[in-house]
């Protein structure tokens, strides 16, 4: 529970908000009820079983949008009631709602939604004069300072969406070729052979590149000639596969491609495609490079820790047999793999 909290920063949010509400709201409820104000009440009672409900809604499904979106809906009626209801003391509850609303929804939408709530209350105040602002200053007073308590939220706010996704992508992301990183690999090969994709029909493969001797073109030409080679490797990879497939570094000069509903023969189709492409369009500014592959694709009830010894078997057996070849592993036997690419001559 705490580790899903760590991960999914919108729901440790609508967590907080539900707990918040609970909290603050419940025994306004229970005082207003022995107050006698009904349907103020009726209102906040409602916001309590609302917001739990889609807190609760939330930790079910995960689909923390819809749920934060329904909150953020039901707090502008609410907060539109309460204020109705109550006139003048009522105003005092949109400065907490004017802060919240920023943890429910992205920032232009939270903007958006306080608009319209603060167009309401004029309308309401048009419409009913002396109902909830006692006087012109009053109404004058009210709209600015709600009009600066949210444009500096939603400045903060703002801000704390743009770093946060600074910080996924940096810590999704290797940061030399852009590739995804040896975390992100992990997630997603536990993730394939999981219970999640079991269920499945259509197949997954794996396709572990390494690139050959690239010891000799860092030390004859460089590190930083070794990286360019890197970062190119994985625009190749890129720009040669589909949308869906994901190109990871593993580590070094080792590339993982995970490839989704695709038969063995395609995989190797695609996967001889890619060394070929590697062949012909990867070279440092002395020499050709070169990559060997080990092919992989998912058997049925296989670990994710057995998919991968059997792709780095097929890559060993590939090195061991000359190198710049691609090889397809056995199903279910990490030591057993067929080539597919004879070496070339040269
Ligand atoms: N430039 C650069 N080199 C790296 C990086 N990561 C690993 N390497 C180098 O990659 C080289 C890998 O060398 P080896 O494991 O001997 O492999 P190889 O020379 O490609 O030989 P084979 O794989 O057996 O064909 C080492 O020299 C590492 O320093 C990196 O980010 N940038």
């Amino acid at each position: 529970m705490i580790a899903r909290l760590q991960r999914d920063f919108h729901l440790a949010m609508l967590s907080l908000v539900g707990i918040m509400v609970l909290v603050c709201v419940t025994p306004y409820a229970i005082y207003r009820y022995w107050d006698g104000s009904y349907l103020i009440a009726a209102v906040d009672s409602i916001l309590v079983v609302s917001t739990l409900a889609a807190v609760a809604y939330a930790w079910l499904t995960g689909n923390t949008k819809a749920a934060g979106f329904f909150v953020a809906c039901m707090f502008c009626a609410g907060v539109v009631i309460v204020v109705f209801g109550l006139g003048p003391v009522g105003l005092f509850w949109t400065y907490p709602f004017i802060v919240f609303i920023f943890f429910l929804v992205p920032p232009l939408r939270a903007l958006l939604l306080l608009l319209l709530v603060l167009v309401t209350l004029l309308l309401l105040a048009a419409l009913i004069p002396g109902k909830i602002f006692l006087d012109g200053f009053q109404l004058v007073s009210f709209v600015v300072t709600s009009a600066v308590t949210s444009f500096f939220s939603y400045v903060f706010a703002y801000r704390m969406l743009v770093q946060r996704r600074q910080l996924e992508s940096m810590a999704a992301q290797d940061a030399l070729t852009g590739a995804a990183n040896r975390r992100q690999l992990d997630q997603a090969l536990e993730f394939a052979a999981g219970s999640g994709r079991r269920s499945r029909h259509n197949e997954i493969a794996m396709l572990l590149f390494d690139l050959d001797f690239f010891k000799q073109i860092n030390d004859s030409e460089g590190h930083q000639a070794g990286d360019a080679i890197l970062v190119e490797l994985v625009q190749l990879l890129q720009k040669h596969t589909r949308m869906s497939d994901q190109v990871y570094r593993f580590g070094g000069e080792e590339f993982v491609v995970l490839l989704e509903d695709i038969t063995q023969e395609e995989a190797l189709a695609v996967a001889e495609k890619l060394h070929a492409v590697i062949d012909k369009e990867l070279r440092s500014s002395q020499r050709t490079v070169s990559a060997s592959v080990g092919v992989a694709v998912l058997a049925p009830g296989e670990s994710w820790e057995q998919w991968l010894a059997r792709a780095d078997a097929a890559l060993y057996r590939a090195k061991a047999q000359g190198r710049n070849q691609v090889v397809m592993a056995e199903m279910g036997n990490p030591a057993a793999s067929k080539e597919a690419t004879p070496a070339p001559c040269s």
